[in-house]
């Protein structure tokens, strides 16, 4: 039986646009009036991912940053098992490489993480991650397809699942994560059952249990009706 839904917001309830799907938020509130925890997962920050949650009409509950902050409802205790320091002192290491190559990193929304660094995506991650691992750095480089971000090795979007999990009574088991993105691969496979949006690359649909046919937020209903079919059968 799955008691929960955790979800990843970019790519996953909204367009490739980042414009959110109004049907995915429709389906969000089916589940949550059905008293279904809905836990929104994401690469963003915390002041970002409360203003989505209270305005799709969730708890508050959240995984923000990757999995480097989460937090049971928005009266909740923010954990934060990501490590910023880290995070930022390889962004310098990768800043000064780039900028000798002429290309400029800009840093997203870094006044308000916690955890970890998020920069645009105008360079190749691949580059950025030969230019970590040559100066053995703490940290990994995910792609989201809406930005870079470095991460403590360790901390995902799926050990922030299993840690919340246990703080809501509940086994991953009882969870379904659903996601796009290099970035939620470990939430998948944490969950029950982890399904992939028809956009999400190779490595992300071979991490879930089942793949939608549509993509986006309209692979997302597709996989809420699918797993919870009592609630839509009208
Ligand atoms: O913050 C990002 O880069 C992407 O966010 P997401 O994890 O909600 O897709
Ligand atoms: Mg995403």
């Amino acid at each position: 039986m799955l008691k929960a839904l955790v979800t990843d917001v970019d790519g996953t309830i909204t367009d490739r646009r980042r414009r959110i799907n109004t049907a995915a938020v429709e389906a969000v509130r089916t589940l949550v009036d059905a008293g279904i925890a809905v836990v929104l997962a994401s690469g963003n920050t915390v002041c970002f991912m409360d203003g989505l949650c209270k305005m799709v009409g969730t708890d508050g509950t959240i995984i923000g940053e990757n999995g480097g902050v989460y937090r049971r409802e928005f009266s909740g205790t923010l954990r934060i098992p990501g490590d910023k320091k880290a995070c930022l002192a390889a962004f310098e290491v990768l800043k000064d490489y780039f900028t000798e190559k002429g290309v400029e990193l800009e840093l997203y929304s870094a006044q308000y993480r916690f955890a970890d660094v998020a920069f645009a995506r105008n360079i190749d991650p691949d580059e950025a991650r030969a230019v970590i691992r040559d100066h053995d750095l703490p940290v990994r480089v995910l792609d989201t397809g809406f930005a870079i971000h470095l991460q403590t090795p360790g901390v995902s979007k799926g050990t922030a699942l299993v840690e919340l999990a246990r703080e809501m009574g509940l086994a991953p088991s009882e969870m379904m994560a659903v996601g796009d993105s290099e970035n939620d691969t470990e939430m998948l496979e944490a969950a029950g059952i982890g399904v992939a949006v028809r956009n999400a690359p190779a490595r992300t649909r071979s991490a879930a249990d089942w793949v939608s046919e549509g993509s986006y937020g309209d692979g997302f209903v597709e996989a809420v009706k699918k797993y919870y079919p009592y609630l839509f059968s009208r």
